[in-house]
């Protein structure tokens, strides 16, 4: 147990996130709820000189869930060893994880929605008994043996909670939910954001990339630094509303905050389908993405924003889908329309 594989992913080298990363609580824009409660947690955790309680932060992909993770930890003043569920492949890595914290340490998995269920048997008492049981031996002669770990906070994230095994998300004593953030909020990340990119922008600049960021900070910084390119090159290097304007239209951002990605989406369901209900299989194969793509990453906006419904029997165009594509929807059925069976009278 002393050679302890390395389960830290490695930051992608372009990981262009890192720069914009908010070290603190204080720092952390929006999401008031969360920031407030976890502030509480944090406080009383490190006041009773305790690990503070397992916390799962869920929510689409983008909003924060690594960052607060991070800041978490940073907060409690605690190391902070980070892994992801489809990394650990065996239960004795996890073993090795868990036997090698620190007491009080933060322990994040990214994506726990993805460990294997071996593994995952593991954490259960973990996180529970802050124990591991361990067989020793095989056949006849194998037993069990508990060993004690030290006290630590596990830090899950997942953007699709609904995938959460039950034993799983009950033992998380701390569940947050982060939701979208609203145009205001994503005008101060793009105002702090630009600060640290040492960028010029006027508060009109700023709004207009808020206001078709999709209501997510990771797309709001990647906008800034389009935008901020468009500027140098086109202008005197300040991002004002009309050079942000003309940007996200040439790079198909239109002004709803949605991406050419989601458009086919809501396209496809109109022109195809008629504005549904269509069901998700049907459609990732049409757009040739993984459902999960679809399910994770581009409904959960456009649900949001009122667009698209989830329905039992599949997904349906909104009324204000049809007015953004400017399309007309079909005559809505019930109404008795000619087809080829009753076409003989007359
Ligand atoms: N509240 C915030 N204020 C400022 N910047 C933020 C905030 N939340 C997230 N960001 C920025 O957005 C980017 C993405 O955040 P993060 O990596 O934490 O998202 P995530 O929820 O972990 O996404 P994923 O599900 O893809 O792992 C980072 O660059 C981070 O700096
Ligand atoms: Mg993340």
């Amino acid at each position: 147990m002393t050679d302890l594989p390395d389960l830290t992913p490695n930051r992608q080298p372009e990981d262009p996130d890192a720069a914009l990363r908010p070290k603190s609580l204080a720092e952390f824009v929006g999401q008031e709820a969360a920031r407030d409660n976890l502030r509480i947690f944090i406080e009383a955790a490190r006041g009773r000189g305790e690990a503070m309680d397992h916390v799962l932060f869920f929510g689409p992909p983008g909003l924060g869930k690594t960052t607060l993770a991070q800041i978490v930890a940073k907060e409690l003043g605690v190391g902070f060893r980070a892994t992801s569920g489809p990394v650990i492949a065996k239960a004795g890595d996890l073993a090795a994880l868990l036997t090698n914290l620190e007491p009080h340490d933060v322990l994040f998995i990214d994506e726990i929605h993805r460990l294997n269920p071996v593994v995952e048997e593991v954490l259960y008492p973990a996180m529970e008994d802050r124990a591991l049981d361990i067989i020793i031996g095989e056949g006849p002669s194998a037993r069990s043996v508990r060993i004690d770990l030290p006290p630590f906070t596990l830090v899950g994230a997942t953007t699709r909670q609904g995938l959460l095994t039950t034993p799983l998300r009950d033992r998380f004593g701390i569940p947050v939910r982060l939701n979208f953030y609203t145009v205001p909020e994503l005008e101060r990340v793009v105002t702090r954001g630009a600060g640290l990119l040492d960028m010029k922008i006027h508060p009109d600049g700023a709004r207009e990339i808020a206001r078709r960021a999709r209501g997510t900070p990771r797309v709001a910084g990647r906008l800034m630094r389009r935008v901020r390119d468009f500027a140098h090159v086109a202008g005197d290097g300040v991002v004002t509303a009309k050079v942000a304007d003309d940007a996200l239209t040439r790079l198909e951002v239109d002004r709803l905050g949605l991406d050419a990605m989601d458009r086919r989406y809501l396209t496809m369901i109109a022109d195809i389908y008629k504005g549904g209900p269509v069901g998700v299989e049907t459609l990732a194969a049409g757009l040739s993405e993984p459902r999960d793509t679809v399910e994770e990453v581009i409904e959960p906006y456009l649900i949001q924003m009122g667009l698209v419904a989830r329905t039992a029997r599949g997904r349906c165009l909104n009324d204000s889908a049809w007015v953004h594509l400017e399309k007309k929807p079909p005559a809505p059925s019930g109404a008795p329309e000619q087809n080829g069976l009753f076409d003989a009278q007359g």
